[in-house]
């Protein structure tokens, strides 16, 4: 773990504050929602019924000496954090543990029956099969008789704002973008985007994936349009190698988002075939990194996906959590330059993201008095606004 200076990393220790609420209220929440969702047995249900008391009112306690990843954690902090209250350690490395426990507590890891079953996947598919999402898909048929530059732009838009599972690529019929969701950009960098993004473009894209469902479907989306124009050579879609954060995406996630494009019909089938054709060529391929689930930020990242992102046109990244580990899950001063929190990062670099938690970067101090001045510290975890913003 680096020792990197900086403004103070965030803790969840005081209450009244968003990461607390996170740790006290959401993670109990998550507990009771796993334990409805599929039907475990007397065991599972005790060791969920531990966990909740454990995550609350004890402290973290070592993986056993058998776990097949307790090596890792011992990397990723897992020997300084024992002992103490889960509000007492970095909130970043908390919430991570809590997924790893969880994931546990229901026999994910086996070995047994349990094995590879996502507490997750009822929630996942509910929303994939949603009323919401047939309305979603059937709007790229409007899409379709658009210029290639406006279409693509509509598809950033819709992964940016499928962030908060609310396609923005849905069209009012004054244009190809979403009225209301534009003014809300905080930040918008998206000229630059494009321009590692060009018109025509031998390059690889990593993108790195947040939600699943109406999320990564508009991500999806996006990678077939920049594939199928030309725009890029090839993509790199990272997920994550286990459940993660109740909906983040994993390869099984990537498949069922697939096989929904393919039989939505109309020009959503479309890109459902461009996607299989793509992953069947080579031309996208996934990567579930297992730092991808790390409770690290990226600047601990290990070589091979260094090498990955440092051979990248431009890496892509995803959603509020993904945001927290590239700038640092700490208290910036919301001018803090983006170049200044990403310089580290081994390749141009974007962030796509709603904002959903206290950390940010970048704003102009005009942007950041009219935020609060409108509604005080709302906008930081509102999950209203948004942020496009590119360090090359
Ligand atoms: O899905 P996203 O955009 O990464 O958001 C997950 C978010 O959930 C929270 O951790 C709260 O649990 C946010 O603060 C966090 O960053």
């Amino acid at each position: 773990m680096s020792e990197t200076p900086g403004a103070p990393v965030i803790h969840a220790d005081r209450p009244g504050t968003f990461p607390h609420s996170v740790l006290a209220e959401r993670h109990p929440a998550i507990l009771r929602q796993v334990r409805d969702a599929l039907p475990y047995g007397p065991g599972q249900r005790r060791a969920l019924d531990a966990l909740l008391t454990e995550c609350t009112e004890g402290t973290v306690e070592p993986l056993p000496a058998g776990a097949h990843d307790r090596e890792r954690w011992q990397t990723w902090g897992m020997d300084t954090y024992a002992g103490r209250s889960w509000f007492d350690v970095p909130w970043l490395w908390a919430e991570s543990w809590f997924y790893r426990r969880l994931l546990d507590a229901v026999g994910y890891f086996g070995p047994g029956a349990w094995q590879g079953v996502d507490p997750f996947r009822p929630s996942k598919l509910a929303e994939l099969g949603s009323p919401a999402t047939d309305e979603e898909l059937a709007a790229l048929d409007d899409l379709a008789g658009r210029p290639e530059h406006e279409r693509a732009r509509a598809l950033l838009h819709g992964s940016l704002w499928g962030n908060r599972a609310d396609l923005g690529f849905r069209l009012s019929a004054e244009g190809a973008e979403d009225k209301a969701a534009v003014p809300a950009l905080v930040a918008d960098d998206s000229e630059r985007l494009w321009a590692l993004l060009g018109a025509s473009g031998t390059g690889t894209l990593c993108l790195v994936a947040d939600n699943a469902g109406r999320e990564l479907v508009p991500d999806l989306l996006l990678l077939a349009h920049l594939l199928a124009h030309g725009r890029i050579g090839r993509a790199v879609l990272h997920v994550k190698p286990y459940p993660y954060y109740v909906s983040d995406a994993t390869t099984a996630d990537v498949l069922d988002a697939v096989h929904r494009l393919t039989g939505a019909g109309g020009a959503a089938a479309g890109y459902g075939r461009e996607l299989r054709a793509a992953l069947t060529d080579g031309r996208l391929t996934l990567r579930a990194h297992p730092f991808s689930c790390a409770p690290l930020p990226y600047q601990d990242m290990p070589d091979d996906l260094r090498a990955d992102f440092a051979a990248a046109a431009v890496t892509v990244l995803k959603g509020d959590l993904n945001y927290r580990r590239l700038v640092g899950d700490r208290h910036w001063p919301a001018t803090t330059p983006f170049d200044e929190a990403t310089g580290y990062f081994p390749g141009p670099v974007a962030a796509l993201r709603t904002l959903k938690s206290d950390v940010v970067t970048g704003l102009d101090a005009g942007t950041e008095a009219a935020l609060t001045a409108a509604g005080g510290q709302r906008w930081r975890t509102g999950g209203t606004h948004a942020l496009i913003q590119v360090r090359t």
